[in-house]
């Protein structure tokens, strides 16, 4: 792996290494989940009370951004339900037809973890609502007037979708969801300890303040910590005898250019065109992307929501402007005239 794409698996796409290591640091029940505590103990409830009463429980939607745990989650609910799970997501169910072949291989009680929700098409959207509801679906074979349907029963199942784009779901589909989670961005003490049980996991000997030095890098994000957890281990080893501290995990961490506010190379490449190449905004974000060579839905879905979160990057009517704190961060002397620009939560 080259730097550019060490860069990339530590902030976006998982290969198929980075999947077995997360795989590897999975929770596998409520208890040894961190954080989350509200939907952790909602939750529980519903899931001992389902138990208690021999039913399936309602089905379940978990909403909010990539790595905070939503696969996790389901895994936990089929595991303290001791049912099966069976894994698709949105993008896989392109047509009705796709769906109806995965509800008639569903058995009582099984657990339908769909990642990606809000990517299916419409007329599957449909049919799922109706299985859910009613444990039965018509699926029409045939086109035209020769078109049959045929009557198709699933006995109780448990759907858990996951979204990161909850507002994208028709109502119809979100209220057939009985439970539904929103979760939030970890704090600093939250990743510390998840640093601290994955590097238990992994054998690795890192103190106070090398987790939290990692922690407060991690972008609120679970998967960030555990990443960037794995880069240092490998700097520890080869570069350091093994134990990660507070100098280790910062120069690791300096190298593979992830700053003190949790910043990569992807966020200040963004922050750097906005500021220099386009006075600060406002810009959109099409012509940000192509200004720091990435698709727009990378600098939308990966860079911009933790530069937004931070107060560094606003969204106006007319396109997104980068604030005082920005430029500040990037060493650059404020520009007097930003103050005056109306900021507006939605730009599109
Ligand atoms: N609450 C938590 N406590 C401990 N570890 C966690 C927690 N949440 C997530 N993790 C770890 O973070 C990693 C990513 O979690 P997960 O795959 O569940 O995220 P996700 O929200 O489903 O992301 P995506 O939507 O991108 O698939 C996993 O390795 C998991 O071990």
């Amino acid at each position: 792996m080259d730097e550019r794409e060490e860069f990339e698996a530590i902030v976006a796409e998982a290969g198929p290494e980075d999947r077995a290591f997360e795989a590897a640091l999975r929770p596998r029940t409520l208890d040894e989940l961190i954080g989350q505590e509200r939907v952790r103990e909602q939750l529980s409830l519903m899931l001992e009370a389902a138990v208690a009463r021999g039913r399936t429980p309602d089905h379940v939607l978990l909403s909010g951004p990539p790595g905070l745990g939503k696969t996790t989650i389901a895994m936990i609910i089929a595991h303290q339900l001791s049912a099966p799970l069976r894994i698709t997501s949105g993008p896989a169910i392109q047509h009705a037809g796709d769906l109806a072949a995965i509800l008639s291989g569903v058995n009582e009680g099984d657990v339908l973890f769909i990642d990606e929700i809000h990517r299916m098409s419409r007329p599957a959207e449909e049919l799922l609502y109706m299985a859910m509801e009613d444990f039965r679906v018509d699926v029409i074979v045939g086109k035209g007037p020769g078109a049959t349907a045929i009557p198709l029963e699933i006995p109780p199942f448990t759907v858990v979708g996951a979204t990161t784009r909850a507002g994208l779901l028709p109502s119809p589909l979100r209220d057939r969801f009985g439970f539904t989670a929103q979760l939030d961005y970890y704090g600093a003490d939250e990743l510390h300890r998840i640093v601290d049980r994955s590097s238990g996991l992994l054998d690795l000997e890192v103190t106070a303040e090398g987790g939290r030095e990692i922690a407060s890098r991690s972008r609120g994000t679970p998967r960030i910590a555990n990443r960037l957890l794995r880069r240092v281990r490998d700097f520890a080893e080869v570069r350091a005898g093994g134990v990660v501290d507070h100098t280790v995990a910062r120069d690791a961490l300096a190298l593979y250019e992830v700053d003190e506010l949790g910043l990569d190379r992807l966020d200040r490449a963004v922050l750097d065109a906005l500021c220099r190449s386009f006075g600060g905004g406002p810009v959109g974000v099409s012509t940000l992307a192509v200004a720091v060579g990435e698709e727009r839905e990378t600098v939308e879905e990966l860079a911009e929501p933790f530069l937004v979160r931070l107060g560094f990057l606003a969204r106006t009517p007319r396109g997104r402007v980068a604030t005082p704190g920005a430029w500040r961060h990037l060493g650059l002397p404020v520009p007097a005239a930003l103050d005056q620009l109306p900021l507006d939560d939605d730009p599109r």
